[in-house]
Order: structure tokens, then sequence, then C-alpha cells
């Protein structure tokens, strides 16, 4: 396993001996981290005969969750959640967050604030000072199809930047997410931004469905390091 899997791996496993208990519901993020988060709740739900229901925030989430013969939920049923784990992108010091890195964004910020708790996991490279200072792919914003030209416009008067739409890897055309839609990333000015409003203002913009400033919503984050060793923030207000 690589060093940085390593760290993903040893994030993954603290959050979740952690945060998870007997008779929860779970959100389940998206990403390569979360795998490992998976892995660990299916080992406790083994061990320990946790009786715990999972709510999917994307079809790799589903997946993992039928894969790991845990069980199924969905927000219909369950729409208070104890604790959702997921990953991220970045997070900087104000409890900021970018996610969307894998188009996935819009029903994991559902989910997450269906939760009680909302607990990042990542590598030690995704914790940063200022948001934009590791992560270098701009910030996922999911629009409808029909309205990307002009909300790309749009953004880019307002606060300035390159927005990209987001090209598919093996398949001609953009990527389409699992909701049917378009993913735009914007590389942001080194500009000092309110993300708060920024966020607020960009969904104001008819077509777009979400994006991936995740804006007070985490309460802790770990971070984990290739020798095993993980470091905790709590979100500071
Ligand atoms: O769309 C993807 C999600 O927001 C992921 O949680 C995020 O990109 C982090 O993924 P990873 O754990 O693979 O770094």
């Amino acid at each position: 396993m690589s060093l940085l899997e390593s760290a993903k791996k040893a994030a993954a496993f603290r959050a979740v001996d952690e945060c998870v208990k007997d008779n929860d519901v779970v959100g389940v993020g998206s990403g390569s981290t979360v795998v490992y988060a998976v892995e660990r709740l299916a080992e406790r739900v083994q061990k320990e005969k946790l009786r715990l229901v999972c709510i999917p925030t994307s079809f790799q989430a589903r997946q993992l969750i039928v894969d790991n013969d845990l069980s199924l939920g969905d927000l219909s049923r369950y729409p208070q959640l104890d604790v959702a784990i997921d990953g991220a992108d970045e997070l900087d010091s104000n409890f900021v967050a970018i996610k969307g890195g894998g188009g996935c964004l819009t029903q994991e910020k559902i989910v997450a604030s269906c939760a009680k708790h909302f607990v990042i996991i990542a590598d030690h490279t995704k914790d940063s000072q200022v948001l934009g200072e590791q992560y270098k792919k701009g910030i996922p914003i999911e629009v409808i199809p029909f309205a990307y030209v002009p909300v790309i416009n749009k953004i880019k008067a307002r606060y300035g930047g390159e927005i990209q739409l987001r090209m598919a890897k093996m398949k001609a055309g953009p990527v389409v997410t699992d909701n049917g839609n378009f993913i735009i990333d914007w590389h942001f000015p080194a500009d000092k931004f309110d993300w708060k409003d920024v966020n607020t203002n960009i969904n104001l913009i008819p077509g777009v469905v979400d994006t991936g400033l995740f804006v007070g919503m985490a309460h802790r984050a770990f971070f984990g390091y290739a020798d095993g060793s993980v470091k905790e923030k709590i979100c500071p207000a």
C-alpha cells in the first residue's frame, strides 16, 4: 500500500472507531478515502454486531455498502442521520471544505446536511490554512447542462478566475454526474473571499445545482499520516 493510501486508511479507521456506535444511521461519503471507512464499518458490524443503517451519497457509495453487506437505507426512510463520514479535497483552518473532486458533491451535501455530526476523513495533504493552498483543481460546481455557459460567464463576471467544463476520461464529452448534470471547475483568483457569501451567491445563479463549497458543515476532521498516526481537528465554533 502506498504512503498516501496508508494515511487515508488511518484517518478512516480512526473516524469510524470514534464516531460510530450501535444503532446509528450513518451517511457514507464518496471517493477513495471512504473505501477504507466502509471496510472498517463492515469489520465492526461483523465483530461487534453493530446494527447500522448506511445512507449512500453516490452510486459508488451505494455499491460499497452493498458489496460490504452493510444495511442500505435512503433519506425517505431515514431523513435524520446520526453521523455522516466523507472525504474532502481540502479543508481550511476555518473548516471550509472543497468537495466534488469525484463529482459527487450534491448528494454528499444533502446527506451531510441531514446528519447530527459531519466528519471529514482525509490524508494530511488535504489539511490547509487557506482554501486553494493544497487543492489546485478548482471548486467543483454542479450545473444543469442547458445552463453551463451562462453560469460560467456569470461566475467569471462577478468573481474572476478561470472555469472549465470537466471532461470525461475514456469517453468523449463532459463528465455527467449521478444526477445527470455537468461539473464546472472554478479556478478562483487569489483574493480574500468570504466563502459563505460566495457559496450563497453562486447557488443563486439559475442553473446551478450546488457548489463543492461546504461552509459551516463539518464538525470534526481526521487527517491521517503514512505512519498510522492521525491528527484530529474539531470545528472552532
Ligand atoms: O466527489 C467526490 C467527493 O467529494 C470526495 O469525497 C472528495 O473528492 C475526496 O475524495 P478522495 O477521498 O478520493 O480524496
